[in-house]
């Protein structure tokens, strides 16, 4: 017998997200309660301004680690790309369950796949990573912000305020709302982001019991995966002010192949590079920041963190 707290922001992603490994642990565990802990944190109360001006998607993560380590809840469920690769002391990633969809996914207003898209129609995303590999396909669109909950960005797409918008697969399968879906990018040229369609559950690291229990509900490939993108986002210093995507997958062989990609914040110009490897995952992830590196990536982390 044991009651779980589970810290959760109030979005409905979050919620879903939440209450998902809830019934998934409650499986396991039929001798546990679960009892979530809503959380309003400062990053859902400014949505209007860029993310990255108040401090970044950190914001999310941070707040809610705090109520971890004060103890007023045992366990936090995270969209693991809004995870920062610094945890706060005292805490890990205990559970990483097996991924949904690392896809981005083209929502358009009038059903047009984005190599369809007339010149000059506006695209809605405040994602730098995004904004970067759409320019670098289709330097004709105009890219526009857009931020708040998946509801409302698919409001305003319906609405037509944008000819199309782009969300995580993941995010919009998980919400029941796949059929929104135009097109699915293919991850080998508009590459996620580092953790994309992956949930990192969090806990105290004292925390024998549930370290052990999420460790066996744990999906070994997937958490490979993380380790490889997140140890390259780590060794690239990676902050919400550049453009930086990390996809890892598994070939049929067992192999795991991890593709980074780091573009310049102020204007054209990319790199990427591309690895496959049995070693362990994180070796694989730092062969391939370093390569990125090597070849100039620093360029581009430094003109952002100038300005
Ligand atoms: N940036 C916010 C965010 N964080 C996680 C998801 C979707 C779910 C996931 O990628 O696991 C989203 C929405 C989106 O990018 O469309």
């Amino acid at each position: 017998m044991r009651t779980i707290r589970v810290a959760s922001r109030r979005s409905q992603l979050a919620m879903t997200q939440t209450n998902w490994v809830i019934a998934e642990l409650q499986a396991r565990r039929p001798d546990w309660t679960f009892e979530i802990v809503p959380i309003t944190t400062k990053g859902d109360q400014i949505l209007d301004v860029t993310l990255s001006k108040v401090g970044g998607k950190g914001l999310f993560v941070s707040e809610i680690e705090d109520v971890l380590t004060a103890e007023h809840a045992d366990l936090a469920v995270h969209s693991l790309k809004d995870v920062p690769y610094e945890l706060a002391q005292g805490l890990v990633l205990a559970g990483i369950p097996l991924r949904a969809d690392p896809r981005d996914a083209l929502i358009s207003h009038d059903g047009r796949s984005l190599s369809q898209l007339p010149a000059g129609s506006i695209v809605g995303t405040s994602s730098l990573r995004r904004a970067a590999q759409l320019q670098a396909l289709r330097p004709d669109l105009r890219i526009e912000p857009l931020r708040g909950n998946i509801d409302s960005r698919l409001r305003r797409v319906a609405e037509g305020e944008f000819a199309a918008i782009i969300l995580a697969a993941a995010g919009l399968s998980r919400m029941g709302w796949q059929d929104k879906i135009t097109e699915y990018l293919d991850p080998e040229d508009f590459i996620p982001a580092v953790g994309q369609g992956i949930l990192g559950v969090e806990c105290r690291a004292k925390d024998d019991e549930l370290v052990q229990e999420l460790g066996k509900w744990t999906d070994q490939n997937t958490a490979d995966c993380a380790a490889a993108e997140r140890t390259l986002l780590t060794e690239l210093q990676g902050s919400c002010q550049v453009p930086i995507a990390g996809y890892a997958r598994r070939n049929g062989a067992g192999d795991l192949t991890l593709t980074g990609f780091v573009a310049n914040p102020q204007g054209p110009g990319s790199l990427r590079f591309e690895a496959t490897g049995m070693e362990d995952p994180s070796a694989l992830g730092s062969i391939v920041a370093q390569t990125l590196l090597q070849r100039g990536a620093g360029d581009y982390l430094r003109a952002a963190s100038e300005g």
